[in-house]
């Protein structure tokens, strides 16, 4: 499976995306607000800077809930069974998240008071 060409690779790392949002309904949701996002500030115009910062938000958002949903898939092919510790650690992968998001909704109403 190593040194395969970067279309490949590409393949892969796509697959992993619509996999993503086919399996998780967070991911759909996220995807979903992303693209409201996008249409209410290509309406408003913000400056380069804060289509930046939302740009990133939404990549930032994208990757914790990858990174979420592929640890919890691990998780719970490894280990089926309920167990104290797999709660802390799914709790935490969930955290890792919120704070993503509560992040992405500041600098989103920070981009906005500036159109205003
Ligand atoms: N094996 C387990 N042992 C103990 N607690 C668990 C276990 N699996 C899940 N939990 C608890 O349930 C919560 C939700 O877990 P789940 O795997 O359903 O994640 P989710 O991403 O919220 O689910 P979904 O994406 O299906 O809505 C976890 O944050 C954790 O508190």
């Amino acid at each position: 499976m190593k040194n395969q060409s970067f279309i490949k690779k590409l393949t892969y790392a796509v697959d992993g995306f619509f996999y993503a949002v086919k399996q998780e309904h967070n991911m759909r949701r996220h995807l979903a607000a992303a693209l409201l996002a996008v249409l209410l500030f290509a309406w408003l115009q913000p400056a380069a800077l804060w289509w930046a910062l939302i740009v990133l938000c939404i990549a930032l958002v994208w990757a914790a809930e990858l990174i979420n949903s592929a640890l919890e898939g691990l998780i719970d092919h490894l280990h089926p069974q309920i167990h104290p510790q797999i709660k802390h650690v799914k709790d935490m992968l969930a955290a890792m998240v919120l704070v993503f998001s509560v992040a992405a909704v500041i600098i989103g109403l920070l981009a906005l008071y500036s159109c205003l």
